[in-house]
């Protein structure tokens, strides 16, 4: 059985061109003029792009008490409806359980996944059992990343002798690590102060996390990368501090990401002070919601590709459970969702203002982060022999988003009321059409784990560098004798 889809313009990461794609066995085929196939999807005034790749989700997590309460059905669906086909969730150990003990875990919540999804390890402790295990993660169960927490103190968060051990782990397995960057020791302190002077509120959230820890992090993560030789990416760039970070390693050479919000591009602090409880403690998540310069600097980084892949962190919990922080700002799950709105917010706020360009559009929602976890061109591309993990966007095809008509298990949306004008006709998971017109189709279970290979080219280029210019004893002849 094939599926051609016709008469589209093949968008990529770098080119634009007019053809029709044929698919077979879940793959591209051909892509060329006139094909034909047993299934035909019409592509009249459409752009046929690899299906978006969301780096940063959290389905079904334990956290601050609860559970996300969108899991791998209900995230991936979402996912697909928005035209996401490929998610990467996070594995979290609990303090002192091992890594394939968790991994067990997530490959047990994932087995109802719509579409594929792979996971990134979190480093939540430091330990023998952890070192040894980071090994099978890498070279068995083809996981090729690991997530640090600098925040949340007392829960999730490493040392910075745990980091440094960490990443030299990563850079000896050729693994990348991940950072969530924010200073927790001074998120902790600020936090008491805050309560303490009876600001219990959820905008009290946005003033214990001022983009001053947000940068300062960031940057201690790079430097700590830097000395162990490793790449870096920084999830959540979310203010000008960061990203200034992050700008100022790559322009040095660093080899550097950055992944900005979907929420932090779009939606601004304002929502913290909005007189209604409900509506503020809705949008908590860390780091939080910035003001309008913040957002630019954004943007530019998108622009200029200092910032490189837009993610979501999907992280939903519903208003009941939002509610555990009713006087108490710290006890609010700290999440929102954003899976099904990703794309058509970026392609109406990005493409649509003129900020970014359609290909531009693909290489940050999808190509680069392929490339960055080493599955490009099986994912992120529309090349013959890639999966056929394809949306056909109608850029004419608009909709006002509200939690009435979403696929995610959650009684509210961040993005309620925004009208969006670029949508999936269709979305294919590897070549299965799962989204036809508007009309789920997708299937549960139909989502598969996707491996990843160790040693990237990043990997393997900052390897040998490291090892060109590691400290070397110097060959003396004359050696005078000890003094002693
Ligand atoms: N971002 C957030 O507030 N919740 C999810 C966990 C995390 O990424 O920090
Ligand atoms: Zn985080
Ligand atoms: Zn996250």
């Amino acid at each position: 059985m094939t599926t051609v889809i016709k008469n589209g313009t093949v968008v990529t990461a770098d080119l634009s061109y007019k053809a029709d794609v044929l698919i077979e066995g879940g793959q591209i085929i051909e892509i060329g003029a006139d094909l034909k196939g047993d299934e035909v999807l019409d592509a009249t005034g459409c752009y046929v792009m690899p299906g978006g790749i969301d780096p940063h989700t959290h389905l079904e997590m334990p956290f601050m008490g609860t559970y996300s309460t969108d899991d791998f059905e209900s995230g991936t669906r979402a996912a697909l409806a928005g035209g996401t086909t490929m998610v990467v969730d996070f594995a979290l150990p609990s303090p002192g359980q091992g890594l394939l003990d968790a991994i067990q875990m997530w490959d047990n919540k994932s087995t109802r996944a719509h579409c594929d999804y792979s996971f990134h390890m979190a480093i939540t402790w430091w330990g023998e059992q952890v070192f040894n295990e980071m090994e099978t993660v890498v070279r068995e169960r083809g996981i090729n990343t690991f997530k640090h927490f600098l925040a949340y103190k007392g829960a999730l968060m490493v040392n910075d002798d745990e980091l440094y051990a960490s990443f030299s782990r990563c850079a000896e397995l050729g693994a990348i690590p991940l950072v969530h960057a924010e200073n927790g020791d001074v998120v902790a302190e600020l936090s008491a102060k805050l309560l303490a002077a009876g600001n219990t509120g959820p905008e009290a959230h946005a003033y214990s996390r001022p983009p001053q820890v947000e940068g300062e992090a960031t940057n201690r993560a790079i430097m700590i990368a830097d000395m162990a030789g490793v790449p870096l990416y920084v999830v959540h760039t979310s203010c000008e501090e960061s990203h200034e970070a992050i700008r100022r390693a790559r322009q040095a050479g660093k080899r550097v990401w950055g992944e900005p919000l979907i929420q932090h591009l779009t939606l601004d602090e304002s929502e913290y002070f909005d007189k209604d409880w409900d509506h503020a403690a809705r949008r908590v998540m860390s780091p939080p919601f910035r003001n309008k310069q913040h957002q630019d600097s954004l943007w530019a980084g998108l622009q200029a590709g200092s910032l490189s892949c837009v993610a979501t962190d999907h992280c939903a919990f519903t208003t009941e459970q939002k509610r555990y922080g009713v006087g108490d700002f710290t006890k609010i799950p700290n999440g929102t969702g954003g899976l099904e709105d990703r794309l058509p917010m970026l392609w109406t706020y990005g493409v649509g203002t003129g900020r970014l360009t359609p290909n531009e559009f693909v290489a940050v929602t999808s190509t680069n982060i392929a490339k960055i976890l080493n599955i490009y061109p099986k994912k992120g591309a529309v090349l013959v022999g890639a999966d056929a993990d394809l949306i056909v966007w109608d850029p004419e095809k608009s909709k006002v988003i509200s939690a009435a008509s979403q696929q995610s298990a959650i009684d509210y949306n961040v993005f309620e009321g925004k009208e969006v004008k670029g949508l999936p006709r269709f979305t294919l998971s590897r070549g299965k059409v799962a989204v036809y017109d508007g009309e789920m189709r997708s299937e549960e279970g139909h989502g598969k784990f996707v491996k990843r290979e160790p040693n990237g080219s990043v990997n393997r280029a900052l390897s040998s560098w490291k090892e060109l210019t590691a400290p070397r004893p110097i060959q003396r002849s004359g050696i005078p004798a000890s003094g002693v």
